[in-house]
């Protein structure tokens, strides 16, 4: 265990401390009928496990909070138990709630005092390079009090007036200049005080913690996220996730 008495540097500090959290929830609705996502397998391998070490990959994250399904906490704590983790890391293991916001909050007020650069990260984003780790947490090291990895849109966007019925034609109303557009992912940097600031002070619905910090009025910066760092959010998304697995190991030689 490490120790967190000693007073810690600021996260612009090149030593300070990073902790990861991982919101792992979720049931995973979208992806269809099964165990919770985050603990459906992947080359044989929780996807929360993979996500988890894509984190503790980073030699900077020496702290990982998991936010489990509720009822699956235990099980969740077995499993990291049971899979090879780097033993810098430290794990934590708590229950989660009902949204991914609620999820996150959990973990955050979970993090003992000591880790001044927080990650937040998507067990749905389990091949997540660890380059893309460490940008993120440079940034953050670099000043900026909230960091998100992003990738420019292949598609165009059309913003539509939403159809009552789903399926029903619905009108376009604009279509945004794609080229100030950006997908972004996760993990996502914070400096722990404004993480902590956004989640205490922003009540409405958001889709990711970066637009907490927005609502704050202080400033969100984008650093070059990654193809495959993508959320498997549907039944393809696993088979691309499959293959991108299937392809590392066969580079990898195992
Ligand atoms: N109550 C919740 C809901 C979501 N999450 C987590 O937030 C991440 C991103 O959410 P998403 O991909 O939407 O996962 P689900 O909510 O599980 O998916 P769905 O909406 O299809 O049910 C996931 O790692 C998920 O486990 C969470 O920790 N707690
Ligand atoms: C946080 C996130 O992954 C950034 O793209 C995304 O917003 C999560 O959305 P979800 O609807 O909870 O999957």
């Amino acid at each position: 265990m490490s120790d967190d008495s000693r007073p810690s540097p600021p996260a612009g500090s090149p030593t300070a401390r990073t902790a990861a959290v991982i919101p792992a929830a979720g049931r995973g609705v979208r992806l269809g009928p099964g165990a919770p996502k985050a603990l459906r397998a992947l080359g044989g391998t929780p996807m929360l496990i993979h996500a988890v070490r894509a984190m503790a990959a980073s030699r900077a994250v020496s702290l990982v909070v998991v936010v489990a399904p509720p009822e699956g906490a235990a099980e969740v704590r077995s499993l990291l138990d049971a899979h090879a983790l780097p033993e810098r890391t430290d794990f934590l293991v708590v229950p989660g709630g009902q949204s991914r916001q609620e999820s996150v909050k959990i973990g955050l007020d979970a993090l003992p005092p000591g880790h001044d650069i927080v990650l937040v990260h998507d067990a749905a984003r389990p091949l997540v390079p660890v380059d893309t780790v460490d940008a993120v947490i440079e940034a953050v090291r670099d000043g900026a009090p909230a960091v998100v990895p992003a990738l420019p849109l292949a598609d165009t966007v059309k913003q539509v007036e939403p159809a009552g019925t789903p399926g029903e034609p619905e009108p376009v109303v604009a279509t945004p200049e794609r080229s100030l557009l950006r997908a972004v992912q996760t993990p996502q940097g914070f400096d722990r005080a404004t993480l902590v600031r956004a989640h205490e002070t922003v009540t409405g619905e958001v889709t990711d913690d970066a637009g907490m910090v927005e609502q704050l009025g202080l400033s969100v910066v984008a650093v070059p996220g990654h193809e495959e760092a993508f959320k498997v959010t549907r039944p393809l998304d696993l088979v691309l996730a499959e293959a991108v697995l299937a392809r590392r190991r066969l580079n990898d030689g195992f």
